[in-house]
């Protein structure tokens, strides 16, 4: 879970055509008001969450008051300073307001930890902030009634199982505790419908069985064999038998397991939130190691409480404790999974770059690989699209695949829509979206399953 290499930018330039970025200068608009009205109404659920002492209390009523003004940069002494200069691309020291809103929104994150005593010293050093959010979701009845759920998807045959795990995975990334916590009731209800929809192309990438959907031969096979999906033109790319010198080794060299043999498909998934999403992301997993043959998955969380509610190894391990404690089938796909992470089949890592202010195109050398390794990478979530695609004003019916053309293998997106970027998008479904007159864009009301190989 280490971070090494994190300032080694892979070096693969922006596109010419790049559409401009959202900026969060525009009073009333969607950026804009996440700066200006979700953010300091979080700062205040978070004081009113914990029993700061006055030291962090003054702390967030100066990042209070910094927010409306210009980015001042990190404590001299603060351990990630150097990283943040190389992620800044002249941002510090000016508005927050002029920044991109992809960069502003992450340097907040990073600024509000710092406030509240998070990198320490002192007695609020590791005390994430958004725990009693992210406590409070996880014990609740609403989770309870979904593992119950998984009792009877046990029982489902494997096509459909497939399928209601994928919705499952995608839906849970409407449990974000930000518009729950910070966003008020903004979160529409459950019962609108996907804008696209790539499920039989992600589970012929999966691979494995799955009645109704023919599998496609060598798409599931890791290689380091030039031309096998996952491998080619990459520079610098080594397949899983992990043979790279230490120049290009990742940074947990040593993670990697299963991958190494030939012929075994290993999957990324770079999860999003915790708790409600979380756990569906994790039954995912199960399913793809127990019931698709998956030889390896390694899934990416955050290195540190960011976003209010996104996964950090912590959370993982809070999740299997509370399918532990379910029992039934929820007990079991914990119990499997505990084995997999003992036997190295399930990887978790937690790169610095998984809280980096960038899009995934800057992706440091040893994330460029992994994810070139892997048979197919699923990044779950709105804020991972954004670094997926890119946080840019794309026109909606750009193919995915032209979007996401830098990424090293194949890629695969769950994501509810809570932010303005979407591509790959058929024109009709776009047309009939405006023509409700109702935001589609950032409620969480659409869903979309996009994939290319
Ligand atoms: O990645 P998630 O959890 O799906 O969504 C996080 C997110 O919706 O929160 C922000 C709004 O506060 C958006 O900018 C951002 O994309």
């Amino acid at each position: 879970m280490a971070d090494g290499d994190a300032r080694q930018l892979s070096g693969v330039p922006s596109a010419p055509y790049d559409p401009p970025e959202f900026l969060s200068d525009v009073p009333g608009s969607y950026p804009w008001r996440v700066l200006h009205e979700r953010h300091p109404a979080l700062i205040e659920k978070v004081r009113a969450a914990t029993p700061y002492d006055i030291r962090v209390n003054r702390a967030l009523d100066l990042l209070l008051e910094e927010i409306e003004g210009v980015m001042e940069p990190l404590e001299g002494s603060a351990h990630d300073r150097d990283l943040w200069e190389s992620w800044d691309r002249g941002h510090i020291g000016r508005r927050w307001d002029d920044a991109p809103f992809l960069w502003a929104e992450s340097y907040f994150y990073r600024k509000l930890l710092s406030a509240v005593g998070y990198f320490g010293p002192g007695a609020w050093q590791g005390v994430d902030p958004f725990e009693p959010f992210k406590q409070a979701e996880l014990s609740g009845e609403a989770v309870d009634e979904e593992l119950r759920e998984l009792d009877a998807l046990a029982a489902l045959p494997p096509g459909e199982r497939a399928q209601t795990l994928t919705l499952r995975a995608l839906w849970g990334n409407r449990a974000d505790l930000v518009f729950r916590v910070a966003a008020g009731p903004e979160l529409a209800g459950r019962e609108s419908g996907l804008v696209a929809d790539d499920s039989e192309l992600l589970w012929s990438l999966i691979g494995g069985e799955r009645a109704g959907v023919p599998d496609v031969p060598g798409l599931s096979v890791v290689s380091d064999v030039p031309g096998v999906p996952g491998a080619s033109g990459v520079s610098g790319a080594r397949g899983p038998s992990g043979a790279s010198g230490p120049s290009g080794a990742p940074d947990d060299e040593a993670d990697r397991g299963v991958a190494g043999r030939a012929g075994v498909a290993r999957i990324c998934l770079v999860a999003d939130n915790a708790g409600s999403e979380l756990l569906p992301d994790l039954v995912l997993i199960d399913h793809l190691l127990h019931a698709r043959g998956t030889g390896e998955v390694v899934l990416h969380v955050k290195p540190l409480p960011y976003y209010v509610s996104d996964a950090t190894p912590a959370d993982v391990l809070a999740c299997l404790r509370r399918m532990s404690a379910a029992g039934g089938e929820a007990g079991e796909v914990a119990g499997r999974l505990r084995a997999a992470l003992g036997s190295g089949r399930l990887l978790v890592r937690a790169h610095a770059f998984s809280c980096a202010p960038l899009p995934y195109r800057e992706m440091p050398v040893g994330m460029r690989e992994d994810f070139a390794s892997a048979s197919l990478t699923i990044m779950k979530g709105d804020l991972n699209y954004r670094r997926l695609v890119g946080d840019r004003a794309w026109p909606h019916t750009t193919p995915f695949a032209e979007a996401t053309a830098y990424f090293p293998g194949p890629v695969a997106a769950l994501r509810t829509l809570k932010s303005e970027v979407a591509v790959g998008l058929d024109g009709d479904v776009v047309k009939a979206l405006e023509a409700t007159g109702r935001p589609w864009l950032t409620t969480g009301a659409h869903g979309l399953i996009q994939a290319r190989p």
